[in-house]
């Protein structure tokens, strides 16, 4: 009797993935896309923005610290594939202030075109244990990952929504997806774009965005050393049981899946989140209706 039904579940679970391209969306042409990447000057950002470099994307790169951007533009520089290509740098906090955020969203879509993708990677981790950790760290971690994550996707949305195109990314983590010792302050902030994404998926399917999440294990970059240096031991050994990727590695995955892959997943929450789309789409087809009988009265 198991077996009957192991035997079903894995018949449907392969025929969802044998049809999951007749249902996934055009893949996302890079070639001469404005990809903008926040957290672009550092790890896991900058090499985002080399990838979708070396596929001949338009490059925006959003940090703080001038003389970091600098440093990476020559990187992704190196990474062109034709001369056309150019690297914009905005020095900008993605977490303080919204209208700060708009406007260097804007000056960068009048120099190098609406946005096509958005990389939400701009974040910063701290690990420690829960009544150790200063109590304003709480804060800092949900402004600076989850904030800084929804103000340059409000800046960018309404266009996207306008042009009917466009794919949000969020970088999450692994412990974005479960909660493990050291991260009380760090692992809210990860879960909390995962919530955004799904909610933020819901509304943006009719108008053909698509939005991802990408949950990397630790990662050897610049913030991951910084982020040892308070580790509690605990913490060490439980993320040593994963290992440690190479962010030119993790880019690769991040970016195939957001600009190809809708994946096994999404492929299933498709089918079950079905008849939820389909009423976003009935309410939006009656709101234009509806718009449009006003314009001709
Ligand atoms: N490395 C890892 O082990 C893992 C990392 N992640 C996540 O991936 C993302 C990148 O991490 P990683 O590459 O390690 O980090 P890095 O510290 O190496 O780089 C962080 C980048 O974000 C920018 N940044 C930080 N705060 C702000 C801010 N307030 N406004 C604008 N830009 C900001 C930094 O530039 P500047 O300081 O100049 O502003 C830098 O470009 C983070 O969200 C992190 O949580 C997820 C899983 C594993
Ligand atoms: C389906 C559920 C999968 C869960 C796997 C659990 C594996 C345990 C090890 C986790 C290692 C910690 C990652 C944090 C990385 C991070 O975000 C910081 N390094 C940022 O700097």
């Amino acid at each position: 009797m198991l077996l009957v039904v192991a035997a079903f579940i894995v018949a449907f679970v392969l025929l969802l993935y044998m049809i999951s391209p007749l249902i996934s969306p055009k893949p996302l042409k890079l070639n001469g896309a404005h990809v903008v990447v926040t957290g672009g000057s550092s790890g896991i950002g900058k090499c985002i923005a080399m990838e979708c470099y070396k596929h001949g994307a338009f490059i925006t790169l959003v940090a703080r610290d001038e003389h970091k951007l600098v440093q990476a533009k020559k990187e992704v520089e190196k990474c062109a594939i034709n001369d056309k290509q150019v690297v914009l740098c905005i020095s900008v906090d993605v977490s303080k202030d919204y209208n700060q955020v708009e406007s260097v969203i804007k000056q960068a879509q009048e120099k190098l075109g609406p946005v096509d993708m958005l990389v939400n990677c701009a974040g910063t981790s701290i690990s420690g244990k829960f009544e150790e950790v200063e109590v304003d760290r709480f804060k800092k971690m949900m402004e600076v990952n989850y904030l800084g994550s929804v103000y340059p996707t409000r800046a960018v949305i309404t266009t996207m929504k306008e042009r009917r195109m466009g794919r949000i990314m969020f970088v999450s983590s692994q412990a974005g997806l479960i909660g493990l010792f050291g991260y009380t302050a760090y692992s809210p902030s990860k879960f909390a774009l995962r919530g955004l994404a799904e909610a933020l998926q819901m509304e943006m399917k009719p108008y053909n965005i698509y939005v991802t999440v990408a949950y990397p294990p630790d990662t050897d970059t610049p913030g991951f050393a910084e982020e040892n240096k308070t580790k509690p031991l605990e913490t060490k050994l439980i993320s040593e049981t994963a290992g440690v990727c190479q962010p030119e590695q993790v880019a690769k995955v991040v970016v195939k899946d957001a600009i190809v892959t809708m994946g096994l997943f999404r492929t299933i929450a498709l089918f079950y989140l079905g008849s939820f789309d389909s009423i976003v789409r009935r309410c939006m087809i009656q709101r234009e209706q509806s718009k449009a009988a006003d314009k001709r009265e």
